[in-house]
């Protein structure tokens, strides 16, 4: 066995799911023989060396919880040469032979500074976002989307009573695809993604126009976090249709909750293939989804990835919710 000693660590934003990983890297390396370290609030706990000493109860009944029980930080003092530098030598004077990350794009550049400071990392994705390039799925999207899917429907009830228009802004930082996704739920009349540049009057006031001849009284708009401007844009709504419109931010209640089914899936499946990677040896290693199959690529080259937006679906979505 060539580690005796792993650590984990969530990172970034929360999302549902990150439980589930961790139990199962937990278990898995438990299972392996290894002794596990749970390091509290990412980054910025291995800074610290605020870690504990996990067993295979220490993540009994989290799996169906949302947040994280290892709780999270995005570290500025990480995120520089000195503080990678300190946080390799935590990790050396705590015995910990190798780290699994559980975050976002930003926490795998930092996964990756630490690997190239000595001590190897395996990430998995987990971000309500989507945005990880290199793979088709982050643990937390499936239950983001469908926690705002279910307050877009509570809002269109008040829009369809009152004949309005509602402007609802999804998170995803710069990326479109919860915006997407929840649009073609709800049946947006608009969705907008950073990914596509808009017209007001064509793409926005026109669309609406022309549904409102064909009886359409009530409008939701949906746009992405990476677009914003929600409350100017509904001003500008109801200037110019007259419709009654007003704006909605979602904000951070996307990102809790129970995690679905697919998300504890997935990333208890992440989970035990990032343990098994270390297990052997292999780190600088990202757990992805490709084709629909959990696979692993090397980190540097993942980052280096873009992201492609469904811009074929966005099309559908527009030709269908009109
Ligand atoms: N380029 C980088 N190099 C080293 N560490 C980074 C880098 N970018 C981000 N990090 C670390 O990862 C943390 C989480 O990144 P952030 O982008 O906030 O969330 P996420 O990982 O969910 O995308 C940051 O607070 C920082 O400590
Ligand atoms: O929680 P904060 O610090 O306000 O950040 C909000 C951001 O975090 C997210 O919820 C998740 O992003 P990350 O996974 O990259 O941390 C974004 O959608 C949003 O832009
Ligand atoms: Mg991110």
């Amino acid at each position: 066995m060539s580690m005796k000693k792993i650590g984990v660590l969530t990172s970034g934003g929360d999302a549902p799911g990150m439980n589930a990983a961790v139990r199962a890297v937990a278990r898995t390396a438990l299972t392996s023989g290894m002794e596990v370290l749970g390091i509290r609030r990412g980054y910025q706990g291995l800074l610290s060396g605020d870690v504990f000493e996990m067993d295979l109860r220490s993540v009994s009944d989290i799996i169906h919880h949302g947040g994280t029980m290892l709780y999270t930080a995005r570290s500025k003092e990480y995120n520089t040469p000195e503080g990678v530098q300190k946080a390799a030598d935590m990790c050396r004077k705590l015995g910990i032979e190798g780290v699994v990350v559980i975050g976002g794009d930003g926490s795998f550049r930092g996964a990756r500074d630490l690997t190239g400071a000595g001590i190897p990392c395996v990430c998995i994705p987990g971000t309500i976002d989507n945005d990880v390039a290199s793979s088709e799925y982050t643990v937390g999207f499936d239950t983001a989307m469908n926690t705002a899917v279910d307050m877009v429907d509570r809002l269109r009830d008040t829009t369809e009573s009152h004949d309005r228009c509602s402007v609802v802004e999804v998170m995803g930082r710069r990326c479109g695809d919860l915006a997407l996704l929840v649009g073609i739920a709800v049946g947006a009349t608009v969705i907008l993604v950073p990914e596509v540049p808009f017209d007001f009057q064509k793409d926005i006031i026109d669309r609406m126009q022309f549904t409102q001849k064909t009886g359409k009284k009530h409008f939701i708009i949906v746009v992405a976090e990476g677009v914003g401007g929600v409350t100017e844009l509904a001003h500008k709504i109801e200037e110019s249709t007259g419709i009654e419109t007003r704006a909605t931010v979602l904000g951070h209640v996307q990102r809790g909750g129970s995690p679905t089914l697919r998300d504890r899936v997935v990333a208890s499946e992440m989970g035990y293939k990032a343990v098994k990677l270390l297990e052997s040896g292999r780190s600088n290693r990202v757990i992805v989804v490709r084709e629909g199959k959990v696979v692993d690529l090397d980190i540097t080259e993942a980052l280096a990835m873009k992201r492609p937006f469904n811009k074929e679906l966005y099309d559908i979505a527009l030709k269908i919710s009109i």
